[in-house]
């Protein structure tokens, strides 16, 4: 099976899942999503007390060799096992996920195009933007509601990790994107990447491909 390998970066909260969630709506069964969240090193051996001072926006909080090899082997048609990240926790979970090959993969994550490696691997790369007010409120509804955070956390790992990281790594690698959007909830760039996708669909299965 061919497939088209299209990576979603940006900062933390500019709306990259809710695009990436949009696009494997719409496809459905034609698109696989490999989250780079998911690659989040194991914290197992250490306290929680700990986990919470890591720097989780720095490219070595993240095994993305093994995220790496998975690309690898959806591209080249294999399954992969993939890890399932405890945001609650700050480590993996005892979970895996398999993932089986589709057309279309959907890879994300905010340090995504900082990674030459990556970069090699990827079709299509799109850097979503939005300011830095609407990402932090952003971040805090969603770190409150979902991953088990609370406020003075929020506020302090923003400070001392986040917000100096995002200048350091993930904005610079807009730069490398071949299509930037403004909001994950762009009608546009959707409308524009249904259009694109269909297209590249339809060839694949034109020459046989998928
Ligand atoms: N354009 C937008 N307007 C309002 N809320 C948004 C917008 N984009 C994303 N959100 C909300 O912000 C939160 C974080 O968005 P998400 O797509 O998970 O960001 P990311 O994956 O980049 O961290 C979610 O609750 C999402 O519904
Ligand atoms: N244990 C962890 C691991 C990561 N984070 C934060 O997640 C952010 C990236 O995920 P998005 O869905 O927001 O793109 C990143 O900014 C890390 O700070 C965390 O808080 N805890």
């Amino acid at each position: 099976m061919k497939s088209i390998v299209i990576g979603v970066a940006g900062g933390s909260g500019s709306g990259k899942s809710t695009f990436t969630n949009r696009i494997k709506k719409y496809f459905g069964d034609d698109v696989v999503v490999l989250y780079h969240d998911n690659y989040y090193r194991s914290q197992d051996g250490i306290p929680f007390e700990q986990r919470v001072t890591v720097n989780y926006d720095h490219p070595d909080a993240l095994e993305t060799d093994l995220m790496v090899e998975h690309l690898k082997k959806l591209k080249a048609g294999e399954s992969i096992e993939c890890p399932v990240y405890d945001f609650a926790k700050n480590t993996r979970s005892s979970q895996v996920l398999r993932i089986d090959p589709k057309p279309v993969i959907l890879v994300e994550g905010i340090l995504l195009l900082a990674d030459p490696r990556v970069r090699e691997l990827l079709d299509i790369k799109v850097y979503v933007e939005a300011d830095a007010d609407e990402r932090i409120l952003r971040r805090i509804s969603r770190d409150v509601e979902e991953r088990g955070r609370d406020m003075k956390g929020i506020i302090n790992q923003y400070l001392t990790t986040v917000k100096p990281m995002h200048y350091l790594y993930v904005e610079p690698t807009r730069a490398k994107a071949d299509v930037v959007i403004n909001s994950g909830k762009n009608d546009i760039a959707f409308d524009l990447f249904v259009s694109k996708i269909s297209q590249i669909l339809r060839e694949m299965k034109q020459e046989g491909l998928s």
